[in-house]
């Protein structure tokens, strides 16, 4: 059976961007975590779907992260994602800050930079060298491309074909899959729960790490960013070959995580982990200071932050036969009030705002406590935070 016809419109592909050239492989001998790589077009076959979802089970568990290749988007189309974030990272600073985010309503939508959300930040406080250029759904809940700087209007066609193409191809079915591994009577379970076409916080990250000095790096104890989970359903992040992202074994140490050619990295997030019972995991990652050969580049990326749709409730899916066995229904936490998606990202964004980012040093928490011993509870749900 082919994937449901599209909700929404792709819109046609424009003519090619100037690629942007990447860069050479790291030579050190890092510590490489072992990730699956799902073949996304395998998923329209006979029993694909099936087999996708036998190979993905062990690491939707135990691991948080995995490799999707075959996605339907050529090296080339990827490329001009990254030509476009950087020309955006180099427009002037006065016209970056025209677009900041709307850091009072704790929103991440537009420009975010030190000078944006923490004029006076530390230079080695791990935010201080990360720019993120974040654009939401392309649905009629969000301005057009007029809110936008010029290069994201010059080519805000082909972001839109990005962007949906994505959605199509990778992002519902990985949904169909988690819920085929959950064994849901409902294949569609969770797409009927981050609908295109519905609000949601979900947007598309351009994200430029600015190389910083040795002493610098020392300081900030060789992190560009602390540990933590993301907060939404699903991470993508399409990467160039800068190493830096480590995801937290299960042995207490980190990992390299390979940015791989012609993949996307994905990584499971906590809405999507609250969704299940806590049984699909959300990773703890943290991004190194990438390794000595690397030190001196730029680390540019282009993410995903999918979320479930705003009107969706935060509640544990029903009637799943694998958390039956695995006695998930039977631990579960009790919640008082319902709580949608809506307001439990809201929330979770003011607290990131107003706690992660408040950080007297690197590595500490604001009243001096390591930060792997960071918790709080946010709408009622117990986040940390990790070295
Ligand atoms: O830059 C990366 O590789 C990961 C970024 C990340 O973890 C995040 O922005 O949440
Ligand atoms: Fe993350």
């Amino acid at each position: 059976m082919a994937i449901e016809t599209l909700a929404y419109e792709v819109p046609l592909k424009k003519k090619s961007y100037s690629p942007y050239s990447s860069t050479p492989e790291t030579t050190a001998e890092l510590e490489w975590a072992e990730l699956v790589n799902l073949d996304v077009s395998q998923f329209d076959q006979p029993g694909g779907k099936e087999a996708l979802a036998k190979q993905l089970k062990y690491a939707l568990h135990n691991v948080g992260f995995f490799y999707v290749s075959n996605f339907g988007l050529s090296q080339e189309e990827v490329d001009e994602q990254f030509a476009i974030g950087k020309e955006i990272f180099e427009l002037p600073l006065e016209e970056k800050v025209k677009y900041g985010a709307d850091t009072k309503e704790f929103s991440y939508n537009g420009y975010t930079g030190p000078a944006v959300y923490e004029p006076d930040v530390k230079e080695y406080d791990p935010k201080h060298n990360i720019q993120s250029y974040n654009i939401p759904k392309f649905i009629k809940d969000f301005p057009g491309k007029e809110a936008h700087p010029g290069p994201v209007q010059r080519n805000w066609e082909k972001i839109e074909y990005f962007a949906k193409t994505v959605q199509h191809n990778v992002i519902e079915r990985l949904l169909i899959i988690f819920a085929i591994v959950l064994e849901l009577e409902d294949e569609r379970y969770f797409v009927n729960r981050h609908q295109y076409e519905i609000r949601g916080e979900d947007h598309l990250r351009y994200m430029l790490y600015t190389a910083r000095d040795e002493e610098i790096n020392k300081k900030a104890q060789e992190l560009y960013s602390t540990g933590h989970t993301d907060l939404g359903s699903i991470t993508l992040l399409f990467r160039q070959p800068v190493a830096g992202l480590q995801v937290l074994n299960s042995d207490g140490s980190y990992r390299w995580v390979k940015p791989v050619k012609g993949t996307i990295t994905v990584n499971i997030a906590d809405t999507l982990s609250l969704l299940s019972g806590r049984y699909f995991k959300s990773s703890i990652h943290r991004v190194s200071v990438p390794p000595a050969d690397q030190q001196h580049l730029d680390r540019l990326g282009v993410l995903f932050f999918i979320r479930p749709n705003n009107n969706v409730p935060v509640e544990v899916v029903k009637n799943s036969p694998l958390l039956q066995r695995e006695g998930v229904y039977d631990s579960l936490e009790e919640r008082s009030e319902p709580l949608d998606v809506g307001t439990w990202v809201k929330e979770r964004q003011k607290h990131i705002f107003k706690n992660v980012y408040d950080i007297t040093d690197a590595g500490q928490g604001k009243e001096g406590q390591e930060r792997n011993e960071l918790e709080a509870e946010v709408a009622g749900i117990k986040v940390k935070y990790w070295n």
